[in-house]
């Protein structure tokens, strides 16, 4: 019964994205279905670099105002702001960032002071780039503070500053300004307060999201993705779209961080951005970008098709204590979809009400569609989001889903 809904969905979605091929889609289905198997394997076995609308749209929840500083704000004293960035690709360069109204201006010693001197009370969060803290700046307003280790951080940094620099979009988070000397690698951006989305999947802020807060985080997600492929400046390719770098607001809504990564690029394949080094996060790399070392937007679906099973199954993307057939979680999701029992993927904090089994079954429709191995089937972002929105319209109409409120501030100790 499932298995019937999960392919007949499959068939619409790819009529809806290929509208000439569709006699045949229940082979084609089992291609992708077995693709993502096989795809899957590829990733595994590679070596892996560790490393929307226009505007959005009006939806049905307000967004928090939170306590951030101006947008588009960059200038730090002793950087080298109105230089080109040294060591920039043509593709990549900027000569200056943005010079906005009310931006702020940042010595280092503001920066130690407003994090405590890099307090370890201060720290909010590790990653690749190095320590992020956050800071106060004593009138109200906080900012996140990354300070990048050497070397890796600098390249970093500039890709990072070049490429936020460029993006103004409510679902992105916000650079604020940097800093780079010979000492330091630091980049201010926008604090989001409320974690990052792989925490509030494990449960670690004391609350459990519901399924129709899911589908709003993951239709921000899909926005602040189209805008990046298609709204901004240059098609811009996030390269490490994963849960982690999903932040969430106090209103539950989501921010995409960490462009140290991304890349300017092209749209579609025949216009492709060549990487001589794999970059992101083994676990939701493109198969197409592995075997051909070229990227373009759909490799960003690809991540996303990874990311939309994690949201809605709340398992990470490799959880090595599963049993063998169930660690990697797109090849269970798959065998789960083709074996009729989409439903079973569903985050068992969930309760399976008959609004959430359909729309769990389209969600595991639509994620198959984003796993396609060859790109050329992956839909792009912006029909993403339209499926989306359709299924959260439907979703909302036929459940009275509450809206998480939280029961605690701080993170639960791991
Ligand atoms: N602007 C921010 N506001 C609030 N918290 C943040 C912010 N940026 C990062 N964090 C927190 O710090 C953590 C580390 O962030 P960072 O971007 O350095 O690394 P990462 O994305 O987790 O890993 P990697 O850099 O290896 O991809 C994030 O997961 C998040 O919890």
């Amino acid at each position: 019964m499932r298995q019937a809904s999960a392919l007949s969905s499959v068939s619409k979605v790819e009529e809806e994205f290929a509208p000439q091929a569709n006699s045949s889609y229940h082979s084609h289905a089992h291609v992708q279905f077995y693709g993502i198997l096989g795809g899957f394997s590829l990733v595994a076995c590679a070596f892996i670099c560790p490393c929307l609308q226009p505007k959005r749209k009006e939806t049905s929840k307000e967004f928090e105002k939170d306590k951030a500083l101006p947008s588009n704000c960059a200038s730090l004293e002793g950087s080298s702001l109105s230089k080109p960035l040294p060591g920039f690709a043509s593709d990549a360069s900027i000569s200056v960032l943005p010079k906005s109204t009310g931006c702020m201006s940042f010595t280092m010693a503001d920066i130690a002071r407003i994090t405590r001197n890099f307090s370890a009370s201060n720290v909010i969060g590790h990653g690749g780039f190095g320590t992020v803290y956050k800071g106060n700046l004593g009138d109200g307003n906080l900012v996140a503070i990354k300070r990048g280790k050497k070397p890796y951080a600098l390249k970093v940094l500039q890709n990072e500053v070049t490429m936020l620099s460029k993006i103004d979009h409510l679902n992105l988070v916000k650079l604020l300004g940097y800093l780079e000397d010979d000492q330091e690698h630091i980049l201010i951006v926008e604090y989001v307060s409320n974690g990052n989305l792989r925490e509030h999947l494990d449960g670690r802020h004391g609350v459990t999201l519901n399924l129709a807060t899911r589908l709003d985080i993951a239709i921000d997600v899909a926005h602040a993705l189209t805008y990046l492929h298609l709204y901004a400046e240059k098609p811009i390719i996030h390269r490490d779209v994963k849960s982690s770098n999903i932040l969430v607001t106090d209103k539950f809504r989501a921010k995409v961080a960490d462009f140290g990564v991304s890349t300017t690029g092209p749209t579609e394949v025949g216009e492709t951005h060549v990487s001589t080094l794999v970059r992101g996060h083994a676990d939701y790399v493109d198969p197409e970008y592995l075997q051909t070392l070229k990227i373009t937007t759909k490799s960003d679906v690809y991540s996303y098709g990874v990311l939309l099973i994690e949201i809605f199954s709340g398992r990470r993307p490799f959880e090595l204590k599963r049993p063998s057939n169930e660690r990697v979680t797109i090849k269970w999701a798959a065998h789960k979809i083709i074996e009729g029992n989409a439903t079973e993927i569903l985050d068992p904090k969930l309760e399976l009400t008959p609004a959430a089994s359909i729309a769990i079954g389209r969600l595991m429709d639509l994620a198959v569609q984003c796993l396609a191995p060859t790109r050329k089937y992956r839909p792009t972002m912006q029909e993403v989001a339209a499926v989306l929105w359709d299924i959260r319209k439907d979703y909302g109409n036929s459940s009275q889903a509450p809206t998480p409120t939280r029961a605690s501030v701080d993170l639960l100790p791991c």
